[in-house]
């Protein structure tokens, strides 16, 4: 298996799943039989490999767009006249989106040979590798013996996680090679410690062109998916608002928000998991972004059913300062970027979800759901996002949300650079047009841009009419 063909290979249950999801009568109705066949074999295709861009949200905070890609040129250029990197890249501005610049491949496109001596890592490790990171010793799960730095090697990734940590001698499971690096410890380094940290292996080349961007210009720039960077454009926070960012963590949208509103107004960031929101306050802290709330919550449970908006809670309650639980409709915007089934992920060596967990994530969407429409303000916006792929976390659950809320509204997403939501979700021609989907769709099948070329992503906006 040293190319991968599709992460639903030894899961058929969720590949039928997908099909049965995505492959409605609607589908084959419009493209032919024939056509849904193609699509779906170039999706799975398109799933086992990585980005052939790479996309950068700046920090227009700390720096202009023009100035950020200046730099971030002159460091790629170092790299290789210093040798410490073989491939070129050119860096642009993304045409329609002012904070976001392009690193794009300018080698040669020529196929890259595996060095004679292999070091396994883990699947998640394998994928950051093509995503342009370097190897860190806790991805490391076999090394040969009597590995010493400097030394050349291959990379693979154990694609279903059979190899077991310290193996030295050739893994014989499935494995699918991912670049070529120079070993910066030896294998003593590696195994012989109770928690191994530090930089294992320096890629030299990968199999798909990623810049390394590891720890260069941090404050100004973000590794972030193009899709993840419109969200919070579509969204479009005015400085002053009252933002809820209800999945929060990480927090690459959060600190995107945080920079669209200038540092101003308040954004209330909430995430079910204490240690992410530990991680994202830190970060927060770090970035000096002085507006920006956290809390480890439930979003479900966000809402104090009682006295309505804003007016009631700021100075009966808190003074100025959010605190949980919030009044309905408290906030200007938000952002409802859902826990999903994440299928869009790119690249996925291999997918072993089970039709189960696949089928629970509607219900926990709705729950979220129906909690955002009550702390939504009158006239005021809802982005629903996920990076998932299916039409019942995406143009099924805008339909459901259409029926069961009538003061919502689609509205029109700027900017619009993905393709429109996909039929046999229940809704019209009009309201799939308001809709934004990334990745290879149906009718048009792939094709070779930064917009195509990216995750598969999902974005719906909402306005609440003020009935
Ligand atoms: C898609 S990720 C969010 C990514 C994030 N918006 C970003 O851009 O970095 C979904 C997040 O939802 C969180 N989550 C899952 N269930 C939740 C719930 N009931 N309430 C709040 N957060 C939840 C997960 O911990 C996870 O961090």
């Amino acid at each position: 298996m040293e190319n991968a063909i599709s992460p639903f290979q030894k899961n058929p249950e969720l590949k039928k799943s997908l099909w049965e999801d995505l492959i409605n009568c609607k589908v084959i109705e419009k493209v032919g039989e024939q056509k849904a066949q193609k699509y779906f074999n170039d999706l799975e295709l398109w799933l086992c490999q990585a980005p052939h861009f790479t996309t950068v949200r700046v920090n227009t905070l700390e720096t202009t767009t023009l100035q950020a890609k200046e730099d971030l040129r002159e460091i790629l250029d170092k790299q290789i006249s210093s040798g410490e990197r073989t491939d070129k890249f050119t860096v642009d501005i993304h045409p329609h989106v002012p904070d976001l610049l392009i690193v794009s491949s300018a080698s040669d496109n020529e196929a890259v040979h595996p060095w004679r001596r292999e070091l396994i890592v883990g699947a998640l490790c394998g994928v950051a590798v093509l995503r342009g990171a370097d190897v860190y010793a806790p991805g490391v799960m076999g090394a040969p013996l009597n590995l010493i730095q400097g030394e050349k090697v291959s990379v693979f990734a154990d694609v279903n996680g059979m190899c077991k940590r310290g193996l030295t001698k050739v893994f014989t499971g499935d494995k699918v090679f991912v670049g070529n690096g120079i070993s910066v410890m030896s294998r003593q380094d590696i195994f012989n410690v109770s928690s191994p940290s530090g930089l294992a292996v320096r890629i030299v080349k990968r199999i798909c062109p990623s810049p390394s961007l590891n720890g260069i210009m941090e404050e100004r720039l973000f590794l972030q998916n193009l899709p993840s960077v419109v969200c919070c454009h579509v969204l479009n926070p005015q400085p002053g608002d009252w933002v809820l960012d209800m999945c929060a963590a990480p927090g690459g949208k959060t600190t995107h928000l945080a920079v669209l509103m200038k540092n101003k107004g308040t954004i209330v960031a909430l995430d079910k998991s204490k240690y992410k929101i530990q991680r994202l306050s830190e970060n927060i802290q770090r970035q000096k972004f002085s507006n920006v709330f956290t809390f480890a919550c439930d979003s479900s449970k966000a809402l104090e059913c009682g006295k309505t908006g804003f007016d009631a809670y700021i100075t009966k309650k808190t003074g100025g300062v959010p605190k949980l639980p919030f009044p309905p409709e408290l906030f200007d915007c938000i952002l409802l970027d859902a826990p999903c089934s994440a299928l869009g992920q790119r690249p996925q060596f291999t997918n072993s979800m089970s039709t189960k967990e696949l089928c629970s994530f509607p219900s926990l969407q709705k729950k979220l759901f129906k909690t955002a429409v009550s702390l939504l303000k009158k006239t005021g916006k809802l982005v629903y996002s996920t990076c998932t792929l299916t039409i019942a976390e995406n143009e099924r659950l805008v339909s459901w949300a259409l029926d069961t809320f009538p003061s919502l509204a689609l509205e029109k997403q700027e900017p619009h650079l993905g393709y429109q939501g996909l039929i046999g979700g229940g809704l019209s021609e009009e309201q799939r047009l308001k809709l934004q989907r990334f990745g290879i769709s149906p009718q048009d099948g792939f094709e070779n841009s930064v917009e195509r070329d990216t995750i598969g992503f999902f974005i719906a906006k909402f306005c609440k009419c003020d009935v």
